[in-house]
């Protein structure tokens, strides 16, 4: 087993990797690394790593966006599918965690497409719509602290140009968005975030239950 698995029966969802998963090996290396840390439930699952590189070569995206590294598998995974010339701009607070992502990538031989922006990621965004990069993004995975998704939705809509790809992970939280004696935080505010961008027309919208759930929405 290999994660989260929506819906699926165990050895159903064991089917569909073993039929389907393509996973290089720094990848695996890298996931059985982080399976051993404390964490590790925060981890982008190999399917959803695989769905992100086929999205980003789908679009023919060369600059990229990432909000949320931790120890950098779903960064990995877009940057290994970027044409030679492809960035990553990777948002995290973590020094810790983005050390392991720092290895990895090394390893596989992409540190030169990864920019590595260690602060909240939305002084981050901020930044990066002062200095005049507003529509210039092809991709953008959102997938950090779960009470600023809506603040990392507007500013990714304004970096990424039209036709341009945001994924949101975490959307069906473990099934939590419809339990209803869950108010916590982070429920609650993925819950407004799936409203809230249902109602927005600026947008294309899709929702999978890959992995915890991915909305994809195309700007218009
Ligand atoms: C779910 S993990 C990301 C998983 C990652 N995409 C992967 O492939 O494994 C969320 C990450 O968001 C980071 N984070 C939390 N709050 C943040 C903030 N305000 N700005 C930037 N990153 C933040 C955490 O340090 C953590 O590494
Ligand atoms: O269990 C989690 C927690 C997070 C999380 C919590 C607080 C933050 O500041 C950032 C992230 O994220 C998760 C996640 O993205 C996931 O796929 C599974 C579990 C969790």
């Amino acid at each position: 087993m290999t994660g989260k698995s929506l819906g699926l029966s165990e050895p159903l969802h064991d089917y569909l990797l073993s039929v389907s998963l393509r996973e290089p090996e720094v990848l695996r290396s890298l996931r059985e690394e982080t399976s051993r840390h404390p964490e590790r439930i925060m981890q982008t699952t190999p399917d959803q790593g695989q769905f992100l590189a086929l999205l980003v070569q789908l679009i023919g995206a060369t600059k990229t966006l990432e909000i949320g590294v931790f120890t950098g598998y779903s960064s990995l995974a877009v940057a290994l599918a970027l044409p030679e010339a492809g960035q990553v701009i990777a948002c995290d607070v973590s020094e810790d965690y983005t050390a392991i992502a720092r290895r990895y990538w090394q390893q596989a031989g992409v540190a030169h497409k990864i920019a590595l922006h260690l602060a909240p990621a939305l002084e981050t965004l901020d930044r990066l719509l002062a200095e005049g990069q507003a529509g210039t993004f092809d991709f953008a995975f959102i997938d950090a602290d779960k009470g600023n998704y809506w603040n990392y939705y507007e500013r990714s809509l304004q970096l990424l140009r039209p036709g341009g790809l945001i994924a949101v992970d975490n959307v069906l939280w473990g099934g939590e968005v419809i339990n209803p004696d869950n108010q916590s935080p982070n429920t609650l505010a993925i819950r407004e975030f799936n409203q809230k961008i249902h109602q927005d027309n600026r947008v294309s919208l899709s929702m999978i239950p890959v992995s915890d759930g991915l909305t994809l929405a195309v700007k218009r």
